[in-house]
């Protein structure tokens, strides 16, 4: 008989070894970037199907130690990019490479087509390994969550967001201190231009660059 129910992706679709991090801890919030307008591209990028944080298993299993000792002093992670297809990769550098201007939001110091060269996006991104995250902490109160103050927002392509900046208040260097402190605990390496980027160390496809798009989970 047909089987007429629609299919939607569940981690069985994914690569083994890939998993969607709502399935290992659904209190980590995701507000996934690249796959609405809100992004410096200005539209949802190639590969992103769905707002839905895919990346390696022991890397959603170390956030989600990481979320629960968090959770006691009312605090959360929260998830702008996991895994990212090379698609979208391809679709940065593209859009970076296509015109040399500044962005009055997210890279008002800089034209585009420094962003590689400096390290703000790279042509062949660990994001498309698995194991690699953007994220920041947010504090809850009363269901309300606002996110920490860390000098600058998340891809804000300027020396302000380099992780020891002094360019920012002492409020937002702690902050930035006690996020790369817990994810480093948790075992991720911050990557020192971007305060908000992560790279799991015992990740398993380090250097592959996968090209799945990302599915609605279920
Ligand atoms: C684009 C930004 N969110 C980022 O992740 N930058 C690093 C360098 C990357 O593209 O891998
Ligand atoms: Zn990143």
């Amino acid at each position: 008989m047909l089987n007429l129910v629609a299919h939607h992706a569940n981690a069985a679709d994914l690569p083994a070894g890939f998993v969607y991090l709502q399935d290992i801890d659904a209190s980590i919030v995701e507000d996934i970037r690249y796959a609405t307008d809100n992004n410096f591209v200005g539209k949802p990028l190639a590969g992103y199907g769905s707002p839905d944080c895919v990346m390696v298993e022991n890397a959603a299993r170390a956030l989600s130690s990481l979320q629960r000792e968090l959770a006691k002093k009312n605090l959360a992670l929260v998830v702008f990019d996991c895994y990212r297809p090379a698609r979208a990769v391809r679709e940065m550098v593209d859009y970076v490479t296509a015109h040399d201007v500044s962005d009055e939001t997210y890279f008002p110091n800089l034209t585009s087509h420094q962003l590689i060269p400096k390290g703000y996006i790279a042509s062949r991104s660990g994001h498309s390994a698995g194991g690699t995250v953007d994220l920041t902490i947010a504090r809850k109160t009363l269901g309300k969550i606002t996110l920490l103050d860390m000098g600058t927002k998340f891809d804000f392509f300027d020396l302000k967001s380099q992780s020891s900046s002094k360019l920012v208040s002492e409020g937002a260097a702690q902050n930035r201190r006690f996020l790369i402190t817990a994810m480093e605990r948790a075992g991720f390496g911050n990557y020192p231009r971007e305060w908000w980027h992560f790279s799991f160390r015992n990740e398993p496809f380090k250097g592959h660059s996968f090209d799945f798009p990302i599915a609605k989970r279920h």
